[in-house]
């Protein structure tokens, strides 16, 4: 499809499931299955994930009276316009003002430079009557910092944009097809005028008078609708990796290659063990971004229902995990997918075999809802922040309950002896604790031999992304780690998940060999014993890999690839594929008469003279 016919492709799909949603009905649930299955970026993901949830999270009572109705019946269609072209990861450096204007009890928006215009969000450039815009809050001469504001952007009767307004599509994103089904948009203000009850109000306030009233709750309660997003993308990385890991097992369990001797049959790629060594911890992460991402779901309940109390002691901690596992997990999903990819060999770059779009569409969850580098140094910060608590009575707590022990984790020696102690979870999750606390207190102690700890943290950027990842790293074991006391039906069931869990985590020490070393949480010896167990997983979870990925349950429409179908009948699906391809369609192409054949004829002529 075209850009515009892949765009207005995508409206009809959308409006689609929502009727679906309306005439059946649908309970939450399940309108996010069929958002799932829809498969394709459109305006209905910012309306219902960002534009209502900004609107319950920062509204007052009769904002959300008057709006989400509206919104909730879709008489509205929202988006959450936040970025800039100036700033995205910069949220307080947004230049766009809202400044109140006591004379007519209205904020005037303008934009007052090109890098200040809206750039990016998602169903604004051609969908969206409404958004959620975040701008610098100005009240008698005085900037307060960014709010947000509700703002209708376009005409109820013909979509026009509304006199102040100016906005579009950014254009072509990455890849044919994939993110570009989405009118990622800009937006420029010149002096419009809103009321003054349309900022949104739950947190600070502006009176009729003009007079700021700061919020009396923590400011970056603003912040809760990419915290509540940043959560759901954790579980959304399992599920893109698992669909990049089912197309590969499958196909290489169908691949062909070397080893016969005098004609006989060939080995299936999938057993090579370095096939084994790339995918079986794709195959484990894909389980382990799960487990980790039903947990995630459960802090981030537990969060929203402490701060409706007005408790908002957990919320340094859902930050710090959300924004983590976050980065962690959608980068080693974008590698994973290319990974995949690879695993394919050549006939894995084909279209068809439904990788390069879920690479193409995947990819950009690196860098929305914020940059992974940018987010692992909001887990740096709480790190550092929580180690320079330690001894000071207040027992750190959640996630970082381990660094409580630090007495401990600091000068033990890990106690694996044999390849099988890998297997036993107290010591896994102990090499673990020990190499992310080391981690975080060498970043604290270096830290500290600066003057000007700002100028340190700066200094010390990358290992400070290090230690983030480590801790995450041990988020995501101990959770699978979780997962396996708890009770699983069936016990070849819990058998195979245990190899999965023990691959992921041997996995990562050898990826990150230099941390268990330079940490000493582990030896030479011990890291060579863990190669030694996670080969002998690999050989177990073999015959059971086909299995392990026909559980996801995806159907071959879902998954749309050649190389992943349930029959594994690949070799006369591929040219099924290529012979619907145009170019096909006649056997001498558009282009011959104008340029072949002149210039063969050229050589043709020469060669006779
Ligand atoms: C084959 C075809 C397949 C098709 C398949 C289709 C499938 C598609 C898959 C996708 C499906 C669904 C996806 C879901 C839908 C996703 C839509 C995505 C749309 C994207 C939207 C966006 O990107 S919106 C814009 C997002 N922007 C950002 O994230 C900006 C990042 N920056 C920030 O968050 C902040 O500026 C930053 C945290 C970096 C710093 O903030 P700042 O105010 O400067 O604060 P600091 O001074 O650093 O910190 C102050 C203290 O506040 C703490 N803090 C910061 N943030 C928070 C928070 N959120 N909550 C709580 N506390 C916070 C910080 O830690 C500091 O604390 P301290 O104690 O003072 O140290
Ligand atoms: C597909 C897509 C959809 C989007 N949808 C929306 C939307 O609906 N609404 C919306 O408001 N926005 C949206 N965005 C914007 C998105 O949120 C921002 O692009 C994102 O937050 C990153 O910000 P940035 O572009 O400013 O990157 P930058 O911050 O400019 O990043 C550039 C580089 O600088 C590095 N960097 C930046 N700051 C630091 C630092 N402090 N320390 C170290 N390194 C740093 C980053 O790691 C990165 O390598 C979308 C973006 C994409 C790609």
């Amino acid at each position: 499809m075209t850009r515009k016919e892949l765009f207005k492709n995508t409206l009809r799909k959308s409006v689609h499931a929502w009727k679906l949603i309306n005439e059946l009905p649908l309970s939450d649930d399940e309108s996010l299955m069929l958002r799932h299955f829809m498969d394709q970026p459109g305006f209905l993901d910012l309306h219902w994930r960002m534009f209502v949830p900004a609107i319950k999270g920062q509204g007052t009572e009769e904002q959300k009276q008057k709006w989400l109705p509206l919104a909730n019946k879709m008489q509205i269609i929202g988006c959450y316009a936040q970025t800039e072209l100036g700033h995205g990861s910069n949220v307080q450096g947004l230049e766009t003002t809202a400044t109140f204007d006591p004379q007519t009890d209205q904020f005037i928006l303008h934009s007052p430079t090109q890098t200040s215009s809206k750039w990016w969000p998602g169903g604004l450039g051609k969908v969206s009557t409404h958004a959620v815009i975040y701008a610098r809050l100005i009240t008698d001469g005085k900037d307060h910092g960014v709010h947000g504001f509700i703002v209708q952007l376009r005409n109820m009767d013909d979509h026009s944009p509304l006199p102040g307004i100016t906005i579009g599509d950014i254009g072509v994103k990455f890849g044919n097809g994939a993110y570009n089904s989405m009118d990622n948009g800009f937006l420029m203000f010149d002096k419009f005028c809103i009321p003054r009850d349309q900022m949104l109000m739950r947190l600070s306030k502006v009176t009729r008078e003009g007079k700021y009233v700061p919020s009396d709750v923590p400011r970056q309660l603003m912040y809760g609708t990419m915290v509540s997003v940043r959560q759901t993308i954790v579980s959304n990385a399992s599920i893109a990796m698992a669909r990049a890991v089912c197309i590969a097992t499958r196909y290489s369990a169908v691949r062909r290659q070397f080893g016969s001797q005098n004609g006989g049959i060939e080995t299936q790629v999938i057993d090579y063990k370095t096939q084994q060594n790339r995918l079986f911890p794709l195959l484990a992460s894909a389980y382990a971004f799960r487990f980790v991402g039903e947990w995630l779901k459960w802090l981030y309940t537990d969060v929203t229902q402490r701060l409706e109390a007005s408790d908002f002691a957990t919320l340094p901690e859902a930050h710090a995990c959300t924004a983590g596992l976050k980065s962690m997990t959608t980068s080693a999903t974008s590698d994973g997918i290319e990974e995949c990819r690879k695993l394919c060999g050549g006939h894995g770059y084909l279209w068809c075999s439904g990788l390069p779009e879920l690479f193409a569409v995947y990819v950009p969850a690196c860098t929305y809802e914020g940059d992974n580098v940018v987010l692992q140094l909001q887990v740096a910060r709480f790190l550092m922040k929580t180690v320079s608590q330690l001894g000071s009575g207040k027992a750190p707590a959640g996630t970082t309950a381990y660094m409580g022990r630090a007495k401990h984790l600091l000068q033990c020696r890990s106690s694996i002896r044999k390849a099988e102690d890998w297997l036993n979870p107290a010591m896994v999750l102990e090499t673990f604790e020990a190499r992310a606390l080391r981690m975080a207190v060498s970043c604290a102690n270096n830290l500290s031999k600066f003057e000007n700890q700002e100028q340190g943290f700066s200094e010390l950027l990358a290992d400070l992304v290090e230690a983030a990842i480590a801790h995450c790293q041990l988020i995501v074991v101990s959770k699978f780690i979780v997962k396996l006391e708890g009770e699983i039906k069936g016990k070849g069931v819990k058998n195979q998940l245990k190899n999965l869990c023990y691959i992921y985590a041997l996995h990562l020490i050898h990826k990150h060999l230099g941390d268990f070393l330079s940490t000493n949480s582990i030896t030479s010896e011990q890291a060579s014993l863990a190669n030694h167990q996670l080969r002998s997983l690999y050989t177990q979870v073999r015959p059971n890999a086909v299995a392990l990925v026909d559980a996801f349950d995806y159907t071959d429409h879902y998954l749309g690839s050649v190389l992943g179908r349930y029959d594994g009948n690949v070799y006369p699906k591929l040219f099924e594929e290529a012979l619907k391809d145009p170019l096909n369609d006649t056997v001498v192409p558009d282009g011959y008469h104008e340029y072949i054949r002149p210039l063969i004829k050229q050589h043709l002529r020469s060669a006779r003279l």
